[in-house]
């Protein structure tokens, strides 16, 4: 066995079905391994189509594409072995594969055997996971190769595979082989989600110490698809201990990480630290790395954004901020430009902020001084474009015409919802005219809370084509914002921070809060977790909470929660799509599916009273 060999493991920025782009970034990470003197280099899970290809892996002729495309990865791989993952289609079966070449020769394809089903993972839709110790062959270039659960030597080294599932649960692959392995690859998409990072790392060390080898685990990088983050995770350790650990969360389209292993003895390495080591500094660059290539992905000139001068809509502002500079740190301005495919006409965070984010403040007679001159002061110091109107006349416009329609006065006493929505309906018309005229995505500023029971107005401020911080809390939000104030820098905060949470759609003189319209934030997001995350019923919520609140206005808050979360099922259908950032999300799509019409707990609201 030679001593010491070069490994590399290179994230990977894919977007389904962008053939040129996969390809390039599959091209250019071997290229660079390659110089680096790399021998065996691995790649993400799916990375040759993407790994959100979703209903599309059911067709024909998506795997088909999928060998053909890994035909021509092949002559790029001369003097390098890879793992580069793909679906493989045998007898109308999908297989989640990687195909392991070195110098030109296709030595096999590993088959996955966990698949993932659980969370945002649906694979079983999609694939037949293979069995344990079963190798079979497929008939590639004319040549057998061997294909199902198998090891390859090379360079002396006994190599065995597990794909992302495949370490996560108990009889991993790796437990059924009988020969001794020096070097697990793991090619993996794992979505983002807080703190998960640290998971992997333990896993990925852990993995070295119970099979006694080198584990090299390989996550896909940015926003693939437009709901899940990837991190660009790529962990390295050796007989129980990390060697090598990747940038995270990078604005480049791939990023490599070479180490240098020594099979005999162990590798001699510094201590190596995580990038980020909270909640916010995650949220911050995921969110900020999501929205950026949701707009270049898209083709779009940016946002558009109905600002408030409130914590939501401000939050939205402020990560399209910090989008800008980390991209700009990143890329600079040539290579910003060249991503984006436009010209930017501003050198400095602000003024290229200023090209890419269009804001609006739009009044009505129940705004206040306050939020204008927050969301003002806001726009300026992030350098957007701001604009300024009354949204009154269309109103009264709309409210005398229905007037005159039902013959009678519209009253804050009888008619309380009607007149809220209808301010909120009248803003989503206009904004989106500069979202068309600008070519830019229109942002939704609903959060998590607000989803959970329905406390926005639907095709009022629920328009638009993406919802960044649907996947998050108004608690972990507020809190984020003083980070974002005193942490990154945004002075222009100051403001936000100093307000109460408030829809502003009541007259003045009511004094309208989200809190008062809804319960404590807090005691909000701790229901919904237990209700949500962990799925208990409103007995069981009540049983876990009661002895941090007052057990009567517990009581009422859980019957509201409940109320409302049934009956706006229909809303969480029709919110734009989100980015997944917590260990859940009520996304019907992506994570927490529930019927639209239901019983709505009443039995069960019944008994726990
Ligand atoms: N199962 C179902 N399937 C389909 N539709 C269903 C339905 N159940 C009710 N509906 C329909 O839902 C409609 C009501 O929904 P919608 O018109 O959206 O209005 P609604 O949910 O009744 O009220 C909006 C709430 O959001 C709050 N809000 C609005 C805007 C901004 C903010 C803020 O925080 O800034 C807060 C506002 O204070 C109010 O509490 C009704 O027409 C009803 O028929
Ligand atoms: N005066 C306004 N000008 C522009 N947009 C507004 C205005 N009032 C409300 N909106 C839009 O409606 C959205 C919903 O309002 P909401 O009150 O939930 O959020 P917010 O004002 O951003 O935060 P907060 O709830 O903390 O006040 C805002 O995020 C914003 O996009
Ligand atoms: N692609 C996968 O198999 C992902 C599943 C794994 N549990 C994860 O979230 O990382």
């Amino acid at each position: 066995m030679s001593q010491k060999l070069k490994l590399a493991g290179a994230c990977l920025n894919q977007t389904p079905i962008d053939w040129a782009n996969n390809l390039r970034n599959i091209k250019n990470a071997i290229d660079d391994a390659k110089k680096e003197g790399v021998d065996i280099l691995c790649l993400p899970e799916l990375c040759i189509t993407g790994y959100g290809c979703e209903d599309l892996f059911l067709s024909q002729w998506l795997p088909t594409t999928a060998l053909e495309k890994l035909d021509e990865i092949i002559p790029h791989t001369s003097g390098i072995a890879i793992s580069v993952g793909l679906p493989i289609r045998i007898e109308g079966k999908n297989y989640n594969t990687t195909a392991f070449i070195a110098d030109k020769q296709v030595k096999g394809f590993y088959a996955k055997q966990k698949l993932a089903n659980d969370g945002v993972h649906y694979e079983p839709r999609w694939f037949t996971p293979w069995s344990a110790g079963k190798v079979d062959s497929f008939e590639f270039e004319g040549k057998s190769i061997p294909f199902g659960h198998i090891t390859i030597e090379h360079k002396g080294l006994n190599i065995a595979f597990e794909i992302c599932e495949d370490a996560w649960q108990p009889d991993r692959p790796c437990e059924h082989l009988k020969t001794k392995i020096d070097l697990i690859l793991n090619p993996s998409a794992s979505h983002f989600a807080f703190g998960k990072s640290e998971f992997r790392e333990e896993l990925v060390i852990k993995s070295s110490n119970q099979f006694d080898c080198v584990y090299l685990y390989c996550n896909l990088l940015g926003n693939e698809a437009g709901r899940m983050i990837y991190d660009g995770d790529v962990l390295i350790a050796q007989k129980g201990k990390l060697i090598g650990r990747n940038h995270r969360l990078w604005y480049h389209d791939y990023r490599l990480l070479t180490v240098e292993v020594d099979f005999e003895k162990n590798t001699a390495t510094e201590n190596i630290k995580p990038h980020y080591s909270n909640r916010n500094e995650e949220f911050s660059h995921a969110a900020g790395l999501a929205l950026f290539d949701y707009c270049r992905k898209s083709r779009s000139k940016g946002f558009v954004l109905s600002l408030s001068g409130g914590a939501d809509s401000s939050t939205i502002a402020t990560l399209i901020g910090f989008a800008v500079r980390t991209a700009l740190e990143q890329r600079g301005k040539p290579g910003l430009e060249k991503v984006l495919g436009f010209q930017l006409t501003g050198d400095t965070p602000e003024e290229i902020t200023k090209q890419l984010l269009t804001t609006a403040y739009q009044a009505t007679k129940n705004s206040s001084d306050a939020t204008f001159n927050s969301a003002k002061n806001l726009a300026e110091s992030l350098g957007a474009t701001f604009y300024n109107w009354q949204i009154d006349a269309e109103v009264n416009e709309y409210r005398s015409t229905i007037e005159e329609a039902i013959e009678r006065k519209l009253t804050w006493e009888q008619d309380d919802i009607t007149l809220q929505n209808i301010q909120a309906r009248t803003r989503a018309p206009i904004i989106w005219m500069l979202a068309n005229l600008e070519n830019k995505l229109l942002m939704a500023t609903s959060n998590r809370s607000e989803g959970d029971v329905g406390y926005a107005t639907m095709d009022g401020d629920t328009s638009g084509s993406i919802s960044p911080i649907a996947g998050v809390d108004k608690h972990f939000i507020l809190q984020w914002l003083k980070y974002a104030e005193h942490e990154l820098g945004f002075t222009g905060l100051k403001d936000v921070n100093a307000l109460t949470p408030t829809a502003e759609l009541r007259p003045e003189d009511q004094h309208q809060t989200d809190e008062e319209d809804l319960m404590p934030y807090e005691a909000l997001m701790r229901i919904e977790r237990e209700a949500i995350l962990h799925g208990r019923s409103p007995k069981q919520v009540y049983e876990a909470l009661k002895a941090d609140f007052n057990s009567d206005q517990l009581k009422d808050w859980i019957k509201k929660f409940y109320q409302l979360w049934t009956r706006n099922q229909w809303k969480r259908e029709r919110y734009a799509p989100s980015f997944h950032f917590d260990d859940f999300n009520i996304d019907p799509r992506s994570w927490y599916r529930f019927p639209i019409l239901s019983g709505g707990y009443m039995e069960e609201l019944n008994t726990m009273l």
